[in-house]
């Protein structure tokens, strides 16, 4: 049922370029029509030749005609190979399209969650095997069903009882792969094994990462549990297929193999009775034998294909994911006013709900900070301001509109965010900064540098900030990116500031120093700011402390120590810490 759902899909996707591929598939028939033709003339010189008078310029007729059956059964073959090259380089290129285009329309949340493998093997892997199929398997499906039918056909034209006598063991063969088709349909196999190598190769990019931490625990590679499970499920999962499949593929190719076996005693009774010529029984040993090759590649194809559609299964899966709603923008969208309301707002990880109701007001021109023990929806709220997920029930508004009503590439003008994980893309330093805003002007980007601490390192970088980042250029500390992050932010100038962490890398002096120069620049803004070291946001307007999904206590610093006994025991545990001693002078000026 999935599978021929996922046939139908294949066969539409093909079906955009029907004219090149019908137009291959008659190549590749045709091309079978002329690998026939020298057979068939080995035949005819046979009998001319064995006969009593035998015209020799006639066999040389025949020899000619050969050479050029061969040249044009090429040369089909060649056009058929490029017409289907052609055909899918298209679809893939138009499926490549719609995945990128989906995958834009999707909630950011979606790429955090998903298994960094699926997605990796969607694009890459499954998406090239339609390539497979387009370009070689059906104009080689189309010549594997041509070249035994016309042969057949002309064997029986020639002899029928020897054609009888090729074509005994070839129902025995199709039994036996259709029981092997049948085993394969009920069996879950396939998806196990993509379900596997999805896993496999995420557990590879997950292996790949951790590779510092894995070094530095001096763990061998055989510590890192969940690749080295993955690599052996998988490789279990092969051995326990191919175990299954062995015998009755054996079998199969026995019984395809064994029509000498039924051609050659009955050929020389034959010729015996004097029923058949010599070159009759030469013409089925040559044919007969190889009538059922194209058979097997029949069975190969099939099981191809069977892979071929549990991959198409998952491009489904990904084309079909739950877009977010993508309103026009007008003005009746357009925020002027920059508060955030969260009005009720729920929120769950698959069954575990992380937001139970969260209910607060992060003001215009003001700083709100979240603070709370660790897990305990922090991150989340801030990451629904940025519609990385919506909430699953309640709703934020932007200015009084739910942020569901702006459009999302309106709402990403609307806000900067530095999240913990920094991420930079493989260009200069110039490039990433200037994705805050395009076309930025040097001086601005330098004055956001500066304004972020990031000026002076980006100048001691071998080229400035036109030294290359990122994968493949030069590595930047953990409190780098985030610098870059922030001053990022800076030039952007986003009415809009969401900051998760983002000075946890900072030492004091630069956390005070970048501090500093927001409380400037941040004039006006609507600032929410999650921060671990309370010292960092006890001057915010407004503290929401969460606990386990919901808002324990509002309000500012001082209100909070009296009001909100977890943020008063937080506040204890902090000074406790001994790091409030490094702004002791300022805490006990509070
Ligand atoms: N992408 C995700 N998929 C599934 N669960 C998640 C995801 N992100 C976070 N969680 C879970 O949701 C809960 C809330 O996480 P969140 O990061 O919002 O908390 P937090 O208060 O910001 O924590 P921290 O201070 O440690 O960053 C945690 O239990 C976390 O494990």
């Amino acid at each position: 049922m999935a599978q021929s759902k996922s046939l139908r899909f294949l066969l539409r996707l093909a079906g955009k370029q029907r004219r090149k591929l019908i137009l291959s598939c008659l190549c590749s028939a045709a091309s079978a029509v002329f690998a026939l033709i020298p057979f068939v003339i080995v035949y005819r010189m046979a009998e001319g030749l064995l006969h009593p008078q035998a015209d020799v310029s006639a066999v040389r007729q025949l020899i000619l005609v050969a050479c050029i059956a061969v040249l044009l059964r090429f040369a089909l073959m060649g056009a058929s190979t490029m017409l289907a090259h052609t055909a899918a380089f298209h679809v893939l290129y138009d499926l490549r399209v719609r995945l990128i285009e989906k995958l834009g329309k999707l909630p950011l949340g979606f790429f955090s969650t998903q298994h960094s493998g699926r997605l990796n093997k969607v694009i890459a892997d499954d998406v090239e095997r339609i390539e497979s199929f387009i370009a070689h398997h059906l104009p080689d499906l189309t010549a594997s069903i041509i070249a035994p039918l016309l042969t057949t056909a002309y064997l029986f034209a020639v002899d029928w009882r020897l054609g009888i006598a090729a074509l005994l063991p070839i129902p025995a063969a199709f039994a036996v792969q259709g029981l092997m088709s049948a085993h394969g349909r009920r069996s879950d196999d396939m998806q196990r094994m993509h379900d596997l190598s999805e896993t496999m190769n995420g557990a590879i990019v997950e292996f790949v990462h951790a590779m510092p931490v894995i070094k530095s625990f001096n763990q061998t590679v055989h510590s890192f549990a969940r690749y080295r499970h993955s690599v052996e499920s998988y490789a279990s999962l092969w051995t326990q297929i191919a175990r299954k499949k062995t015998p009755l593929y054996t079998l199969f190719l026995l019984l395809l193999e064994s029509g000498l076996l039924f051609i050659m005693p009955a050929g020389v009774w034959l010729y015996g009775q004097g029923a058949i010529t010599l070159s009759v029984l030469l013409l089925f040993l040559l044919l007969g034998v190889g009538l059922t090759a194209p058979l097997r590649q029949i069975s190969t194809l099939g099981h191809m294909m069977q892979n071929n559609l549990e991959g198409v299964r998952r491009i489904e899966a990904v084309l079909s994911e739950e877009e977010q709603s993508v309103p026009t923008r007008s003005e009746a969208n357009s925020p002027q006013r920059f508060d955030i309301d969260f009005r009720q707002v729920r929120f769950a990880y698959g069954e575990r709900e992380v937001l139970k109701g969260i209910d607060l007001t992060a003001e215009h021109g003001k700083v709100t900070a979240f603070v709370g023990p660790s897990g305990a929806g922090k991150s989340t709220a801030a990451q629904l301001i940025a519609r990385f997920f919506d909430p699953a029930a309640g709703e934020i508004r932007l200015g009084g509109f739910d942020i569901r009503s702006i459009p999302p590439e309106h709402l990403m003008d609307l806000l900067s965010f530095v999240f913990q994980d920094v991420p930079i893309v493989s260009d200069s330093v110039a490039a990433n900064l200037r994705m805050g805003k395009e076309g930025a002007s040097e001086s601005d980007m330098i004055d956001a540098a500066q304004a972020a601490q990031a000026h002076d390192f980006i100048s001691a970088l071998p080229e400035g900030y036109n030294t290359r980042i990122g994968e493949g250029g030069v590595p930047l500390s953990g409190g780098e990116r985030q610098r870059l992050a922030i001053a990022r932010a800076i030039l952007k100038n986003a009415p809009v500031l969401i900051l998760d962490e983002a000075f946890a890398f900072a030492d004091a002096e630069n956390e005070a120093k970048i501090q500093d120069a927001l409380s400037r620049l941040l004039h006006g803004k609507t600032v929410v700011v999650i921060a671990h070291r309370l010292s960092t946001i006890m001057d915010a307007d407004r503290i929401v402390v969460f606990d386990d999904g919901q808002a324990a206590g509002i309000g500012t610093h001082d209100e909070l120590l009296h009001s909100c006994p977890l943020y008063a025991g937080m506040w204890q545990a902090h000074r406790d810490a001994g790091e409030w001693s490094l702004e002791g002078k300022e805490e006990s000026d509070v």
